[in-house]
């Protein structure tokens, strides 16, 4: 399983181009990855968020739902937010750019395919709004 965060900060979303490998590079996810043995997804979405992007987080709410991704992992989504007295996130590892998404901004980036449904129930759920081109 991997775990995506939908990190939100004043109304917006934190998206993250892949730098690697080179089939998904260039493409935008949520930043996150795969689930350790023994570790619950909550525990893998803060890890990873402060391996890749240097930040403290703490996740909010399991975005319902389940999206599948290359065999045999499927795709798990929270939103999140930064505790108080986190730097800003940095592409420290598997990321080349950040970007803070706007509600009017998020389809302005090349999503990876797999993303695209997750980050619309992100929408749905985080800003309650629908999502006129996907
Ligand atoms: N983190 C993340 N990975 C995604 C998303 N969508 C998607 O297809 N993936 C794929 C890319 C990778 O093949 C896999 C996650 O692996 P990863 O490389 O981010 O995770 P990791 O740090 O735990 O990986 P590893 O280097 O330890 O193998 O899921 C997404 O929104 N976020």
């Amino acid at each position: 399983m991997v775990v995506g965060a939908a990190v939100l900060n004043d109304g917006r979303l934190l998206a993250a181009r892949r730098s690697a490998p080179p089939d998904l590079a260039g493409r935008w996810e949520l930043p996150g990855g795969k689930i350790e043995p023994g570790e619950t997804p909550e525990h893998a979405l803060v890890r990873e968020l402060r391996e890749e992007l240097g930040v403290e987080a703490e996740p909010v709410a399991r975005i319902p739902g389940e999206w599948p991704l290359k065999p045999p992992y499927t795709l798990q989504v929270w939103t999140a937010r930064l505790l108080p007295g986190s730097g800003d996130p940095k592409p420290l590892e598997d990321h080349d750019e950040l970007r803070w998404l706007t509600p009017d901004e998020l389809w302005d980036v090349d999503w990876l395919d797999q993303d695209v449904p997750a980050v619309m129930e992100v929408v749905r759920h985080a800003w309650g709004t629908p999502t006129p081109e996907a």
